[in-house]
């Protein structure tokens, strides 16, 4: 069932709703369960999904990667940077100067990319790469049960249209290792303050103040698959602009619309603004799985989404394309707004034209 569960809370003179995330029981009878996912998706954009299938034990494995690789030195760490294209980051989110509280690993899916990649990340590659794929197949299974459900549930003649997407060998699906330090312990060894500005180090010893982890934005793919151990820190924004906060649970997952699937539905989803504060004691670790089609792919609406009332949003794109998009602009621009298509109706009513 979509069930919200209360909570409240002030972020800088903003008030958030009282209100929670939707949570749906993936154990539900099937045509019930494709209902509350479409409406949790139209709502939000978001939600929490209980009783689903990835083994507890492969959540602990990678999680331990995670804690191993980030307690290490700095130098060390930083062998295994940058994160561009695939690799180690502190700090800088993508490359057009976006910033955040905290370190990450961005890694590609594909287990070739993954065992190359963990050469420099870990002391025992083969344990790490290990992990991370048993993560990977789990979640991308899941990822493929949400969107039967969604695929259903929009009565897509096709069930496995949107899931096919993603199940492609050439699939350039993502998964990022976020960890957001604890607000007390900022100034150690291992999180690196030389190169800062004065009045930036101030903020970092201001416990008082929340910190911006990850900013506001959307995740540009087509659904984003999020656990995360016992920190909080996670917000979502309501479609109208308010910001609810999302509290952790270690054993569930989180799933959030992208860009692609608001497209895909021609704009009856609407991909989720999400955003990190931290201010706690313990460090955040969140783990992302971001569900994407081969870069050669095209997107656009399913034929399904797209009536004479209601036509086609978006011009189609390539996903290759929509990356480029996506990096060459910050962190939150409105990037889909690039491929709107512009009706004469917009235009006069933009101009106001009689
Ligand atoms: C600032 C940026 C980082 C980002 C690419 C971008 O130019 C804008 C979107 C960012 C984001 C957000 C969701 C996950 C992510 C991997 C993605 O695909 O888009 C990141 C990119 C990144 O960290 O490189
Ligand atoms: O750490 C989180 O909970 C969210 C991070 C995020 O939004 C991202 O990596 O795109
Ligand atoms: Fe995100």
């Amino acid at each position: 069932m979509v069930a919200p569960s209360p909570t409240s809370m002030m972020v800088g003179s903003k008030k958030t709703k009282g209100m929670g995330v939707p949570t749906i029981d993936l154990s539900m009878e099937r045509s019930k369960l494709s209902e509350l996912v479409v409406k949790a998706c139209e709502e939000y954009g978001f939600f929490k999904v209980v009783n689903h299938s990835v083994p507890k034990e492969v959540i602990t494995r990678l999680e331990e990667e995670g804690i191993k690789f980030f307690s290490k030195a700095s130098s060390e760490k930083r062998q295994a940077g940058p994160a561009n294209p695939f690799g180690y980051g502190c700090r800088n989110i993508g490359p057009n100067g976006d910033m955040g509280h905290l370190e990450y690993l961005l890694l590609h899916t594909n287990p070739l990319s993954v065992s190359e990649r963990s050469k420099t990340i870990a002391n025992d590659p083969t344990k790490f790469s290990c992990a991370v794929n048993d993560y990977i197949e789990a979640v991308k299974e899941l990822t493929c049960e949400v969107l039967d459900l969604v695929a259903e549930g929009l009565w897509v003649q096709d069930k496995f249209s949107l899931s096919k997407l993603i199940r492609d060998v050439h699939s350039d699906s993502l998964l990022r290792i976020n960890q957001y330090p604890p607000v007390s312990l900022k100034v150690t060894k291992n999180w690196d303050t030389s190169k800062l500005e004065a009045h930036q180090l101030q903020s970092e010893n201001n416990n008082n103040s929340n910190n911006i982890g990850f900013g506001e934005h959307s995740d540009p793919q087509i659904l984003t698959i999020m656990r995360s151990n016992d920190v909080d820190g996670l917000q979502i924004s309501t479609h109208d602009g308010l910001w609810i906060p999302v509290p952790p649970d270690p054993n569930e997952f989180f799933v959030m619309v992208g860009d692609a699937l608001q497209v895909l539905t021609n704009g009856r989803f609407v991909s989720v603004r999400h955003r990190v504060l931290t201010n706690t004691t313990k460090a955040r670790m969140s783990m992302m799985y971001f569900a994407a089609p081969p870069l050669n792919w095209w997107i656009s609406p399913l034929p399904k989404m797209v009536t004479p009332h209601n036509p086609s949003l978006f011009k189609p794109f390539t996903w290759a394309q929509y990356k480029q998009a996506v990096y060459s602009l910050r962190l939150g621009d409105a990037r889909l707004d690039l491929f709107r298509i512009q009706r004469q109706q917009d235009t006069l009513l933009a101009t106001g034209s009689p």
